[in-house]
């Protein structure tokens, strides 16, 4: 399993890959006493304006992308016979999608999104509506999909019987 959020968050963490070029492009502000990216700054400033937001993800998203590529290696050295990409932001990136040999998209609808986000995170219904708008509105993300799981009005205990159902599917 290679979550590329995870890989994200490691170069912002203190001595991140991308710290020292956040530091040159947003300013040391940016950056907590101990040197990991301030995220709730961060946050409050990309989802606000795109172009920082394109600057940000011009410095993370190339580390993840050769983050993901070494995973891959140390994966394939060790004989995994499958591969699982936990990409967020797949359908807005042209990259990754055409590498993948088939696609699985958890859905939900936007009211469900919003509410479990809020629960999460404790960001107001606002914000979390401008995060979403950054992203793939959910027909496109729908579209890009082989295998849909309609992850609303189940438990996470039935998520999980759905997910092994699947995994037998690929032969976990
Ligand atoms: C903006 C940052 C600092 C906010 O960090 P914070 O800890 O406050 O929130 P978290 O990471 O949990 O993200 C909050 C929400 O925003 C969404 N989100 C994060 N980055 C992006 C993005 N580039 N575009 C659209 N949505 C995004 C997440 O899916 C989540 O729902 C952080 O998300 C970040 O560094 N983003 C850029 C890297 C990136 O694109 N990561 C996404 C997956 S690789
Ligand atoms: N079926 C469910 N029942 C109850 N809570 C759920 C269910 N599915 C997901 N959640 C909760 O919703 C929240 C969002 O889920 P999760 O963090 O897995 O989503 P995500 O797609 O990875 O989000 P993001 O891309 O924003 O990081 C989590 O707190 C998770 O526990």
């Amino acid at each position: 399993m290679i979550d590329a959020d995870a890989l994200a968050r490691a170069t912002t963490a203190p001595d991140g890959a991308a710290i020292a070029q956040i530091r040159t492009t947003f300013g040391p502000s940016m950056l907590t006493p101990e040197g990991a990216l301030d995220r709730e700054r961060m946050r409050q400033l990309v989802f606000a304006d795109s172009s920082a937001r394109a600057r940000l993800e011009a410095i993370v998203h190339p580390l993840v992308g050769q983050a993901i590529g070494q995973a891959t290696q140390t994966a394939n050295t060790a004989g995994a016979t499958l591969i699982v990409y936990d990409i967020p932001l797949l359908v807005e990136s042209a990259h990754w999608r055409h590498d993948l040999p088939r696609v699985l998209v958890v859905d939900c609808s936007p009211q469900t999104q919003i509410q479990r986000v809020m629960t999460r995170s404790g960001l107001s219904e606002v914000e979390v509506t401008r995060i979403m708008a950054a992203q793939a509105p959910r027909a496109p993300r729908l579209r890009a999909a082989d295998i849909v799981v309609f992850n609303d009005g189940i438990s996470l205990a039935e998520l999980a019987q759905q997910v092994q159902q699947i995994g037998q599917q690929f032969g976990l």
